[in-house]
């Protein structure tokens, strides 16, 4: 496969204009066009735009579209779908003369059931489950992915860490990808013979409709923390967006984990049939949820946890999350429902999650713990709360110290910097303080900020140090390990870039410590 933008079905589905035209209700302006005018897919950028495309020009947070339109009309654009600004636009650049232009009052709403409209409905020929919430998403999603592949299932994954089909991936640019690129992936994938979808969908995607145009067969709800607000403006607006998601003709059925109160409400509000969830061992919700995790083993393999579900029927499942903490009993718990809920046998459900592969950059275990070596994993936690799961969770499968690295990006909250610089002096042992995305800040400065709420909790800074390079960071903080010892190294996860004064270099926490490894194996042969 090639870049997110270029995957397209190989024989996509040829539409007339005029039907697009009648279809939406849209008003033709610009120049006519030929009756036998076709179109085979949808843009929403005009750098994606390939011939025979409809470019959708809306009204951005910064610019309008339209002032691309003549990009992608030079790239092949059959027509302009836009709104009366963007036609007015066309106009006065002259452009509505080279180029049928059609008005919709909101073209972004629709751009999603166009590009259904435009690749036949790609999404009707699969069984698609979505997972929204704060945290679990991308967790939730692999999990899932293994029932539905125990279940014979030839399945899509579509997420922050990639774009996968089968078993070909590429690198995802965001959690949810724009409304046309994600029918055109959607037909590719029916053309590759899928048969099922495991999605996750952010609160920005349901914002802006990136998944109108598909009617979800089930989705799911992890929880709703603190996050976004710059864009969803308080906790209310987050939890309408992420609603959208159980909303009649998006979603046919939903499971919600009700443990805590944005899912207890949603399970009140919701206008679909859903399943709750509660999965924290011994509160209240449990009584009332339909399914509920009534006694969990946490860690007690050293590797994941051990769990008992208690059915709709009252009937006990003992199930097992590969991941250590309880956020993975509670990621395993819904995964299980929603697969069950998308028709897949529970106890094939249980099984698959229970040995559901590594997640890349999900408390990723790189290097196992043996032959002068400790275990050392790679998580994507880059928040004061999952910090401390993070920390939580691998503490019971640490016999020695915790050995930290870490830092914080550049151009993001501030506020967490020393924040997260506490809560390391509390519960690691030894912490290596470095670089993340530094953006356009000066690294060192971030460094300052971490260091200063380490300083607070432990004003000796003893076992504590100092490296510039990324990079060096890991191999100090092998070096400093031993057996006994679990180094864990959180912020980047699945990354594969690190973003340094507006350039992106290729990095990889994991190829890092596998490399570290190689290195010291050789020089020790
Ligand atoms: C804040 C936000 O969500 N912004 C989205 C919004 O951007 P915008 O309104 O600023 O767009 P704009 O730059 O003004 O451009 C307006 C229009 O002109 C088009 N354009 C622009 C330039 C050009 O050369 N050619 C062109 O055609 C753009 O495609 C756009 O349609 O509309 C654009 C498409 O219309 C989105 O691509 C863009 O998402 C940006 C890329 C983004 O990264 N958003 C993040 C915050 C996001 O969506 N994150 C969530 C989840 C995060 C999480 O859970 O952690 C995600 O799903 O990844
Ligand atoms: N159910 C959960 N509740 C709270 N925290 C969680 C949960 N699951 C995972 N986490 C924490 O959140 C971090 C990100 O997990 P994951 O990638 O599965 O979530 P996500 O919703 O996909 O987030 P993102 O969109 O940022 O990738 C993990 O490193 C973990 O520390």
């Amino acid at each position: 496969m090639t870049t997110p933008a270029r995957m397209r079905p190989l024989h996509p589905a040829a539409h007339l204009v005029a039907d697009l035209v009648s279809t939406f209700g849209l008003v033709a302006r610009g120049a006519p066009f030929p009756a036998d005018a076709v179109l085979t897919g949808v843009s929403l950028a005009s750098g994606d735009v390939v011939a025979g495309d409809v470019f959708v020009a809306v009204a951005g947070f910064t610019v309008h579209g339209a002032a691309y339109s003549s990009q992608a009309v030079d790239a092949g654009a059959v027509a302009v779908l836009t709104d009366e600004a963007g036609a007015a636009l066309l106009e006065d650049s002259g452009l509505a003369r080279r180029v049928p232009v059609l008005v919709a009052d909101d073209p972004r709403a629709i751009a999603g059931p166009v590009a259904a409209w435009a690749h036949d409905a790609p999404g009707e020929h699969l069984v698609a489950v979505g997972v929204t919430g704060t945290n679990g998403k991308t967790t939730t999603a692999y999990f899932l992915d293994a029932a539905l592949r125990a279940a014979h299932a030839t399945t899509a994954v579509l997420g922050t860490v990639e774009l996968r089909i089968g078993e070909d991936a590429v690198e995802s640019p965001r959690t949810t990808v724009e409304a046309p690129a994600l029918q055109a992936i959607l037909a590719l994938a029916v053309e590759r013979g899928a048969t099922a979808l495991a999605m996750e969908v952010s609160s920005h995607a349901l914002a802006l409709g990136r998944v109108g145009g598909l009617t979800f067969d089930v989705v799911g709800f992890t929880n709703l923390q603190r996050d976004h607000l710059d864009f969803h403006g308080d906790m209310e607006g987050y939890f309408r967006d992420k609603s959208r998601l159980f909303a009649t003709g998006q979603a046919r059925r939903g499971v919600v984990v009700v443990d805590d109160e944005w899912g207890r409400r949603l399970v009140a509000e919701s206008p679909i049939p859903v399943e709750s969830v509660a999965t924290h061992v011994g509160e209240p919700e449990g009584d009332d949820a339909d399914w509920a995790v009534v006694a969990a083993d946490i860690g007690l393999d050293g590797v994941g946890s051990t769990f008992t579900l208690r059915g709709p029927d009252g009937a006990l499942h003992t199930a097992h999350s590969p991941l250590p903490g309880m956020v993975n009993v509670s990621n395993a718990a819904l995964a299980i429902v929603l697969a069950h809920a998308a028709g897949v046998d529970l106890d094939v459900a249980i099984d698959a999650v229970a040995v559901a592969h590594e997640i890349p950059g999900r408390m990723e275990r790189v290097i196992e713990r043996g032959d002068g070596f400790p275990l050392a994993i790679v998580d994507y936690a880059h928040t004061p709360d999952a910090l401390v799961l993070a920390l939580d969770a691998v503490r019971p499968i640490t016999p020695g110290r915790l050995v930290l690295v870490f830092g914080s990006d550049g151009d993001r909250d501030q506020g967490k910097r020393p924040i997260m610089g506490e809560i390391a002096a509390r519960l690691a042992d030894v912490i290596v303080v470095t670089d993340e995305n530094p953006r356009s800040e000066e690294p060192a400065a971030i460094r300052s900020a971490i260091l200063d709420g380490v300083r607070s909790v432990r004003p000796d800074l003893v076992d504590v140090h100092e490296a510039t390079s990324r990079a060096q960071a890991i191999r100090d903080a092998l070096d400093l390990a031993s057996e006994q010892d679990t180094v864990i190294i959180t912020g980047k996860g699945h990354e594969p870039t690190q973003e340094i004064a507006g350039v992106f270099h290729r990095y990889n926490d994991r190829d890092v410590l596998t490399a570290a490894r190689t290195s010291r194996r050789e020089q020790h042969a």
